[in-house]
């Protein structure tokens, strides 16, 4: 089993106060003098960032929790953090709400800002970053934010007829989570997210995982994948 970093060394958590308050890159500073050994894997220094995109419904957030049993990660989706603005009432609350409910994406700067906070905060070496970028704007926004390009890129590759089933079943009273609003989502994975996985395949770092299946099946092809680029990593 994978052992999660319990606790950090003071200079580390002084640092991770500098990178609270400093905004763009700092958070890759906060981990400069941390190397931890885990499972035979030495900790780099630099946070181990995967990318995990798929269509609505394609498995990307129960897959995500599996990650994080077994590998320790933590999970940011984008989607759960937008949402999380809505709730708090913050001043881009209506914006975030209307823009999902159309389908569309939310513009990169604020989805952005709230991924770095997160990151900032969630004291960990790995991240997974799910539902994000969604599009070549997405992209270019963070890796101008945070400075950095992902080590892996996730894609689950699922037939539409089986992701519109297990959205259209979800039943977790998402406002986005209708027939209507899965057509226009898919138009828009299409559109606007075919490209960026298109970009991560040329660059290398695309792992295509078949999504079909159970979600145990998908699992076996996902943890080969991503301890394949965590030994790729450190051997780097
Ligand atoms: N392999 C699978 N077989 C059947 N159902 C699945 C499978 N994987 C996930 N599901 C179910 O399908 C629904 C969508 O899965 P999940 O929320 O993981 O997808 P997602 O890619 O995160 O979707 P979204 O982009 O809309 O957030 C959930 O109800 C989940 O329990
Ligand atoms: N990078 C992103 C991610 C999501 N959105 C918006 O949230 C909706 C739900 O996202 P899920 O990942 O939970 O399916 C999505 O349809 C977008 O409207 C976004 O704008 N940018
Ligand atoms: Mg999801």
């Amino acid at each position: 089993m994978w052992r999660r970093v319990a606790s950090l060394s003071s200079a580390l958590e002084s640092d991770l106060m500098q990178a609270a308050t400093c905004g763009a890159g700092a958070w890759q500073r906060a981990f400069s003098s941390t190397q931890v050994e885990v499972e035979g894997f030495e900790r780099k220094s630099h946070p181990f960032v995967a990318f995990v995109l798929g269509g609505p419904g394609s498995g990307k957030g129960t897959q995500c929790m599996k990650i994080v049993e077994t590998f320790g990660f933590t999970h940011l989706s984008a989607g759960d953090l937008l949402r999380k603005e809505i709730a708090s009432n913050s001043e881009n609350g209506s914006m975030i709400l209307d823009t999902i409910k159309e389908g569309k994406i939310v513009p990169s700067e604020v989805t952005v800002r709230l991924i770095q906070a997160a990151m900032e905060a969630g004291r960990n070496d790995r991240f997974l970053i799910d539902g994000f970028p969604r599009s070549e704007e997405n992209r270019a926004a963070y890796e101008r934010v945070i400075g950095a390009e992902p080590d892996m890129v996730l894609f689950f590759d699922c037939p539409e007829n089986e992701m519109v089933k297990r959205v259209l079943s979800r039943n977790e009273g998402r406002v986005d989570d209708n027939m209507d609003t899965v057509k226009k989502r898919l138009r828009v994975f299409s559109e606007l997210n075919l490209p960026v996985i298109e970009h991560y395949s040329i660059k290398g770092k695309l792992r295509k995982i078949d999504g079909t299946g159970s979600a145990d099946e998908i699992f076996e092809r996902v943890r080969s994948a991503v301890f394949a680029a965590l030994r790729e990593r450190e051997e780097r």
